[in-house]
């Protein structure tokens, strides 16, 4: 995901390579960054946070502690840290962070890797204006932004964190399927990407609730009621209703200590 960021900060003009730095547990992981993309990078935790104004903090749930326990006296006031980290509330962040440091809870997805994101941001009650609109211009460069309450935060990662997997499924097993009825696989995967990025746009550009859209597609007694018919039968809507929610109770679960050890 940090990877996303790199690489989507650097496609605007306002992100050059020398202003960003990285670190990581592996040397050779850092030195692909370094070749990839030209940043900065450093093997040690302590050096980042003592020479960056904004930290955005991308390991995993599971590493937080250990990697924040480190670094506790590192911050300085007036600092910024942007956690991505799924399940983990501001409040458990401040446990190993200086109340003296901003934070932000954000949850983005990795279509911000080519600038097509959509993130959520929760913000610290000491946040700043410039502070916050530093954060609003860094998640924006890769993406949508919407700020809400963090008590919605895991229903976010929930649907739009974890979502690009589900979309990925989703058109994966439509190429499948049109190879099942007899098209040749590449025909089939580029009229899948074509239809859902098509009904993905004509949402957005039409404002029109999707079941009237839905609505639209369907001829009386014709092919698409036929089908339709078959995933209602199957329960595609409660399996995505179940999805989500499994996401996001994984998600509250991630950020408490013990759920953070499975
Ligand atoms: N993937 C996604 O779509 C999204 C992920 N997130 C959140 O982003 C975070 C990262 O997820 P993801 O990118 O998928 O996971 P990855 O495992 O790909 O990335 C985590 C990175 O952190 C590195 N790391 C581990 N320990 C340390 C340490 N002590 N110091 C520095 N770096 C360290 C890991 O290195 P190593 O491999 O050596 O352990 C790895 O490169 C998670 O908290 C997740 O909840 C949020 C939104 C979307
Ligand atoms: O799977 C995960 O836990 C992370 C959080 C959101 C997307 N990926």
């Amino acid at each position: 995901m940090a990877e996303a960021f790199i690489s989507g900060l650097l496609k605007t003009d306002e992100y050059l390579p020398a202003s960003l730095r990285a670190s990581d547990t592996k040397e050779e992981r850092l030195a692909y960054l370094r070749e990839k993309y030209g940043i900065i990078t450093v093997s040690d935790n302590e050096e980042l946070v003592e020479t960056s104004d904004v930290v955005i903090l991308a390991v995993k749930p599971q590493n937080v502690r250990e990697v924040l326990l480190h670094l506790k006296d590192k911050f300085t006031k007036g600092q910024l840290v942007i956690s991505i980290v799924a399940g983990f509330s501001i409040d458990s962040l401040y446990q190993y962070i200086p109340k003296s440091v901003s934070v932000i809870r954000a949850m983005p997805n990795t279509p911000c890797l080519i600038r097509k994101g959509v993130s959520a941001l929760a913000f610290s009650a000491n946040i700043t204006e410039e502070q916050k609109n530093l954060a609003l211009n860094i998640m924006g460069s890769v993406g949508a932004v919407h700020i809400l309450p963090e008590k919605l935060m895991n229903a976010v990662t929930g649907l739009s964190g974890s979502g690009p997997a589900y979309i990925f499924l989703v058109i994966e097993a439509l190429c499948d399927a049109g190879v099942r009825a007899g098209l040749p696989r590449e025909i089939s995967l580029d009229l899948a990407v074509q239809t859902v990025m098509g009904a993905a746009a004509m949402v957005n550009s039409t404002k029109t609730h999707p079941a009237i859209l839905k609505d639209k597609v369907i001829t009386p007694a014709g092919t698409t009621i036929a089908a339709l018919h078959v995933l209602e039968r199957a329960g595609v809507r409660v399996a995505f209703m179940d999805a989500i929610m499994a996401a996001a109770e994984r998600s509250q679960e991630l950020g408490s200590e013990e759920g953070g050890k499975k």
